[in-house]
This record gives C-alpha cells, structure tokens and sequence, in this order.
C-alpha cells in the first residue's frame, strides 16, 4: 500500500452550476477521488475480487408512478430523488476514534452540518427517509429534515415489537400526509471496526504502521481484527438497498438515507460501479449531501453541493424545479 499511497495525487472537483450534467462524473462536491494509476500488488488483487463482484447499477426498467408531492405529471416524469447524507460530526469523530458501530452523538458542529445539509436539500421531494440504527444517523436525519421547506414532520416508524408498532400509529389521515416515515435499519450501520473500536486513529497508525491501518480503513476486502471489510459491509447495506429501497424509488418514492462513511461508500460504490480499486480512494465529509435520480431504472447522479445553500449545486431535472416552484407558490 506504501507506493500506491505515496503516489496518490488529490482532485478536487468545485460543484456544476444548476444546468450541468453530473451523469458520468463520479467527482462532487464531497467526493474526493485519488489517483491510483500505478497500483500496488495488494491493490491489484482488490481489483480482481472486484472484477468478479461487481455489482451494475442498472436495474430492470419498471413503470414508475411520480408521487403526488413531485408535482409532476405521472405519465410523463417517471424519476424519483436519492439523497445521500454521511452524518455530521460526532463525538468520536471529533476525537479521532474508531467508532464503527459504537453509538456516540454529534458534536455542536455535526449537529450544525446536519442544519446546514437539510438546507441545501430543502427543495428536493422526500418521501421517505431511511437512517442506520445509531443515533448519529438518526439526529441528521431529523436535524436535516426541519430545515426543509415543505415542513413535514419526520416521524420514526418503530417495528422493534408489536407494540411498540400499534402504540405509535397515528389517527389522522390528514396528519400522516404531513409526516415523512423515517425507518431505522442497522444494516445501514457503519462498518463493524472490531478491535479498533475506541482507539485513537493516530496512535493506531503510530503503533500498527500507516499502511496497515490505511488497509484496514480503506481497502475493500481486508477487515480490521476481528470487524468488518468494506466487502462485508456491503453485503448488508447493498442488499437492504437493494430489497427495501430500490422498490420504494421503483414506485416513485423520494428517498433520503442517513448513514455513514463506509455503509454509503458501499452503496454509491454500488451506484457509480466502481472498482474496488477505484472505492479506495473514495471518501465522503461529514454533513454534506449527494443527490442521485432513479430513471428507468439508473441512478444518475445530479451533484452535491459544497457551498452554504442548494442554489446553483444540483442539477435540477424538469419535474424537481417544477417540485421547487411549487413551494415557491407555497410560500407566497
Ligand atoms: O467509524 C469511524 O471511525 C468513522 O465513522 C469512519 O471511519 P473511517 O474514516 O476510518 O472510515
């Protein structure tokens, strides 16, 4: 890992303007991508795993109904919005811990990146919201949600038990249009950082050698003692993607998800089809969100945005400004 590290150039990508096509380009906003033009013998082994793994990110055309709220005519727009956000800083962020799967809360600051993210989704439809099980995820999402225009109330859909199902229902066909479900799934988690979980990342590589621990935090298949591989990450995350997400935007759904670093750089890993080479240098900030739209069947990618507000950072589609108008007149 040593060479492919040192011969890493950075490339940062400035957001499009509001007309510009994001489709092919894998660079925004808060994704960072490296150069990995002359690869390591590990990192070339990666990428045969890879070659036979790799996922498409088309998937069968289906008929897909624009929901009421899009503002769109039904026959005509058949799209629906995936937002992506990474949670904002927390506590062991801050800290430089391995957190994994340990569940700490945001810091001030995450909870003023999760304020700041939901203004800069504030006029893109959403439907419903997914979020991993650990409260980092969870204060995102609603933090990000209460900044949105369209003031709908995030409501936490809880099948823990069969009670706790029946005793949050609620009563009022009126009021659940006015709610946005919100449905926690561990296996949006972050990946399971076993004996790492708590140590300082510093001290980690002082101890265990740079490379190792780039390894473990980026490489595809390798997990860190006795914790989870991106690889295995993906198999729950892409796979609950896969069965209980792409079906919602199948039919028409707008959907949000709140998780984490490495379950969303296994998903967009998923989305963009990139090599387990190529996701190494993948890295997502905390707090700033990503906007894909789901047509006939492919994700497309539409920007994220890097500065304080939405305007001028997503490529809009027809039916999403018609969406925007609409709270313009809202509001007025
Ligand atoms: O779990 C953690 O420590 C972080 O959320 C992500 O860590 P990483 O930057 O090592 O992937």
């Amino acid at each position: 890992m040593a060479a492919c590290t040192s011969q890493h150039a950075l490339i940062s990508v400035k957001p499009r303007c509001a007309s510009a096509s994001f489709s092919s380009d894998r660079r925004a906003g808060n994704v960072r991508f490296v150069s990995t033009t002359s690869c390591c013998p590990s990192s070339r082994k990666l990428g045969l795993v890879c070659a036979s793994n790799s996922q498409s990110s088309v998937i069968e055309p289906a008929k897909l109904p624009s929901s009421p709220e899009s503002g769109s005519n039904p026959k005509k727009s058949s799209e629906a919005a995936l937002i992506l956000i990474r949670h904002g800083e927390s506590l062991w962020n801050e800290k430089n811990l391995f957190t994994g799967c340990v569940d700490v809360p945001l810091t001030p600051k995450g909870v003023n990146e999760a304020i700041e993210a939901g203004k800069r989704i504030c006029n893109i439809p959403v439907d419903v919201i997914y979020t991993s099980s650990l409260i980092r995820a969870q204060m995102t999402a609603m933090l990000a949600m209460m900044q949105h225009r369209r003031k709908k109330v995030p409501i936490i859909v809880h099948k823990e038990s069969e009670r706790a199902h029946q005793w949050s229902q609620v009563y009022s066909e009126e009021t659940k249009k006015q709610s946005i479900p919100v449905i926690t799934a561990w296996q949006l988690n972050e990946r399971m950082y076993g004996e790492l979980q708590g140590l300082n990342k510093q001290e980690t590589a002082d101890l265990f050698g740079k490379e190792q621990v780039h390894e473990w935090r980026r490489s595809y298949d390798i997990p860190p003692p006795n914790g989870e591989s991106l690889e295995m990450c993906a198999e729950r995350a892409v796979s609950y993607f896969k069965e209980q997400i792409i079906p919602q935007l199948v039919s028409g759904k707008h959907v949000m998800i709140a998780a984490h670093g490495n379950s969303l750089r296994s998903i967009i890993m998923h989305l963009d089809k990139l090599t387990s080479q190529e996701v190494i240098s993948l890295e997502l900030s905390t707090g700033i969100p990503m906007l894909y739209i789901f047509k006939e069947g492919k994700f497309i990618r539409r920007g994220s945005p890097a500065g304080p507000s939405e305007a001028g950072v997503y490529a809009y589609t027809k039916s999403l400004a018609k969406y925007r108008q609409k709270l313009d007149g809202m509001d007025q």
